[in-house]
């Protein structure tokens, strides 16, 4: 989210306008997708200690990329901005180089640093065990492994982290539903209820609608064009062969686990949202 862009706080925690920023997430994150597909599944990059004697190091050739971007991205101040969450624990990376920005308190802070919110581990997980998997099987390539390392890395490394912001833009959802109308969530925190917070965070149409968006844009983005401005369209199923992506995979990425871990988020969130909050304050709310 782009905090210094002069809108004010309410507006930026407006439920369309961040909406409007996950809507945006889904090109960047289907291009990068795409991006990383022209490659091989090269599963030596994800094992740990496979290139020991290079490196020097036990950890995998993509923990090590991780690592190393994340290093230097700290440097630039990257994870001091509210939206950006890195892999690796923040004490084991550099301070940054320039002050951190002044940016406006958007989050309830006990909450955004809450350790549970951060579900970059589980990211990870499926991301490796399901994701590329699926989307290197079916390409063009078919190759097991093409020797292209670096690519394939320096492409799981940007897939990760728009993942990443995209699913903990959950927090900036649940500040904007709970103070719509935070008495309606006070009682499921005090006696903590995340099934019932779950169900008010719960949107079906929104994720219905967003479905079959997914589809319709990852179809686009795989078509081809000629010079004459005119689409020459691939069939669904030729898709993937072409190089370009599996559909199916990426609708059911964001029906299995996106969508899910950013409710995860919300809910872990929401359930932190009162730490260290006045009494005086809650009755206020409560009194609305
Ligand atoms: O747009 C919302 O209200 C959200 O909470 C985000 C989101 C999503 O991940 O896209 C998650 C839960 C809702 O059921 C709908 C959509």
């Amino acid at each position: 989210m782009n905090f210094t862009s002069g809108a004010d706080v309410s507006e930026l925690l407006s439920l369309d306008h961040i909406r409007n920023q996950l809507i945006r997430l889904e090109d960047t994150i289907i291009f990068l997708l795409i991006e990383r597909a022209q490659f091989a599944y090269n599963k030596k990059i994800y094992q740990p200690g496979a290139f020991k004697d290079e490196l020097n190091y036990e950890g995998s050739w993509l923990e090590w990329f991780i690592f190393e971007i994340e290093s230097f991205h700290a440097k630039a101040r990257r994870y001091t901005s509210p939206d950006e969450h890195a892999f690796t624990p923040l004490d084991k990376l550099p301070q940054p180089i320039i002050k951190p920005q002044s940016l406006p308190s958007l989050l309830h802070q006990p909450a955004a640093k809450h350790p549970s919110v951060n579900v970059n581990s589980r990211i990870l997980a499926f991301y490796l065990d399901h994701i590329v998997p699926g989307i290197t099987s079916t390409t063009r390539l078919a190759l097991e492994d093409d020797g292209n390392y670096g690519s394939a890395a320096t492409r799981d490394v940007e897939v990760l982290q728009a993942l990443s912001r995209r699913i903990h833009f959950g927090m900036f959802v649940s500040e904007s539903k709970f103070l719509e109308a935070p008495h309606n969530f006070i009682p499921h925190i005090l006696n903590p209820n995340p099934e019932a917070l779950a169900g008010l965070i719960t949107k079906p149409a929104v994720e219905a609608k967003l479905l079959i968006r997914l589809a319709n844009k990852a179809r686009v983005y795989g078509c081809e064009m000629d010079a004459d401005g005119k689409v020459i369209e691939v069939p669904d199923e030729e898709m993937a062969a072409r190089g370009k992506i599996d559909l199916a995979t990426i609708v059911s990425m964001y029906r299995d686990w996106v969508i899910p871990l950013t409710k995860d988020v919300e809910v872990d969130y929401l359930l932190h949202r009162l730490d260290g909050v006045s009494q005086t304050q809650i009755d206020e709310w409560m009194k609305r």
